[in-house]
This record gives C-alpha cells, sequence and structure tokens, in this order.
C-alpha cells in the first residue's frame, strides 16, 4: 500500500549560496501492507515527521522511490498530489487544523466541495459521518465552542470524507485527554477492522504504539526494524 524504497532526504539550510545540507533521512525501505496499522516510534529530531511528509507528498526525496496506492508518486507535480491525497489520503493531526471561522459541519464538508459534489449529496454524506463519530449535535458549532476530543473526531470526519484507504497520524493523541485519547484508539482499530484502512501513525505514545500490528523505529534518520519482527503480518500486498 505504501513503499519507500531506499529514500534519502536531505533539507538545505541558510542563505541563498551559502546553504548548507542537512541529511535527515538515509536509505529508507519500508513497506505498509494494506490494512496494516504502523507506528513510527523514535526521538525528538530522529526524522518522523520528515518522513510522514514524504509520504503525503508535502517534500519531495533528495533520492528514492515512494510508491503510494500501488502508484509511483516520486515524480507526480504539485498539482497532481493535491488530486491524488484528496482522493487516496486522511490525515489526523495533533493540532487537529480545523478552521476557527467555519462550523464543525463546514470544517467536515471541505473536501466534498474541493471534489465539486452536490450540496444536497454533501448534507447527508456530512451528517452521516459526523453522526457516525458521535458530534452530529455540535454540526453547527465552531471549534471554538468544541472541546478538544470533539474537535478530533469532527477533524476526523473531514478526513474519512471521501473513504481514503490510508490515513496518516501525525501524534494523533498528543493534545487528548486519557479518556479520548482511549476512544480514538477504539476508533482507528474499528476503522482499520471494519472498512480495512490503512494506518501510519507517529507517536511517542507507548499505548498508540501498543495499537498498531507493527512498530518501526527511527534513529538518526535510520529505519531499525521495518521488516523486523511483525513484518510477516500476513495481509494483501
Ligand atoms: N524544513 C526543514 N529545514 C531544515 N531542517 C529540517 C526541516 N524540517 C526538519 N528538519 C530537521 O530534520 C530533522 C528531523 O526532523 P523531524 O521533524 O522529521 O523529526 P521528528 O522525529 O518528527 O521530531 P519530533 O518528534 O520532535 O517531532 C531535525 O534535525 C530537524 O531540525
Amino acid at each position: 500500500m505504501i513503499e519507500l524504497i531506499q529514500v534519502n532526504h536531505q533539507f538545505a539550510i541558510g542563505k541563498k549560496g551559502k546553504e548548507r545540507v542537512v541529511p535527515v533521512l538515509h536509505h529508507i525501505d519500508l513497506h505498509v501492507k494494506k490494512g496494516e496499522i504502523v507506528a513510527i516510534v523514535g526521538r525528538s529530531g530522529s526524522g518522523k515527521s520528515t518522513l510522514l511528509n514524504l509520504i503525503s507528498g508535502y517534500i519531495r526525496p533528495t533520492s528514492g522511490t515512494i510508491r503510494v496506492a500501488e502508484q509511483d508518486v516520486t515524480g507526480l507535480s504539485e498539482g497532481d498530489w493535491a488530486n491524488f491525497r484528496l482522493a487516496h489520503l486522511g490525515f489526523i493531526f495533533q493540532s487537529f487544523q480545523l478552521i476557527p471561522s467555519m462550523t464543525a459541519f463546514e470544517n467536515a464538508e471541505l473536501p466534498l466541495v474541493l471534489k465539486g459534489i452536490a450540496l444536497s449529496e454533501r448534507k447527508k454524506r456530512v451528517m452521516e459521518l459526523l453522526e457516525q463519530m458521535g458530534v452530529a449535535e455540535y454540526a453547527g458549532h465552531y471549534p471554538g465552542e468544541l472541546s478538544g476530543g470533539q474537535q478530533q473526531r469532527v477533524s476526523i470526519a473531514r478526513s474519512l470524507m471521501l473513504n481514503p484507504p490510508i490515513v496518516l497520524a501525525d501524534e494523533p493523541t498528543g493534545s487528548l485527554d486519557t479518556d479520548n485519547e482511549r476512544q480514538l484508539l477504539a476508533l482507528i482499530r474499528e476503522l482499520n477492522r471494519d472498512l480495512g484502512i490503512t494506518f501510519v501513525l507517529i507517536t511517542h505514545d507507548d499505548q498508540v504504539a501498543a495499537t498498531a500490528h507493527r512498530t518501526v523505529t527511527l534513529k538518526d534518520g535510520y529505519l531499525l526494524n521495518a521488516y523486523g519482527k511483525g513484518a510477516e503480518y500476513s495481509y494483501e500486498a
């Protein structure tokens, strides 16, 4: 479902003409199978977010190949990446990333608007998902009027709106209390089991890592155990 082959990434920092190259990821080989939940762990600065940004197309690898949903995305243009992302990837963020001036309904509706879906169909789909996430009664509320857990649920409703086969999450429980964290992890397992959604989660949290079928570790930009324990986990490729 997601495949990185010998991916290297380096950032150029400093003033133009005086740039310094900072290598961040080295020879990354990672294969995430359809229906897997994979947790990426590692110390601060080990390259976890950079890896997720490469899989999401927000940055391009310096070298190597990246395949997502059976497609070679390494050379996609910005515009093609935007369409590809909309069709294939959902995101769960630590900070929820809701637009404060829009209601829960309007936030959740955004992917359908971008897709040009008609209003009547949008209303049906948005309410269906807000219902499923247990926040339908807050459809008319602004993010500032919702608790962290409720904002996360609206944000997840938005990310599932176009039925993405893959969901990427950067510290998904980072802003949640224990009860909401437990509920979110149960939801991730349920979405994985019932809809077959593939998850890649970045986390510092043992509970989140324990939810995954497999954990891989980044250390100083090198991926350890990418094909280690649990890699034999049997799923359709
Ligand atoms: N845009 C950038 N330009 C230059 N260096 C960057 C950039 N983004 C990240 N880095 C560097 O790359 C390294 C890895 O950063 P990254 O954010 O991927 O780590 P991380 O494992 O996600 O850390 P954390 O757990 O603290 O979020 C760090 O040394 C960071 O300073």
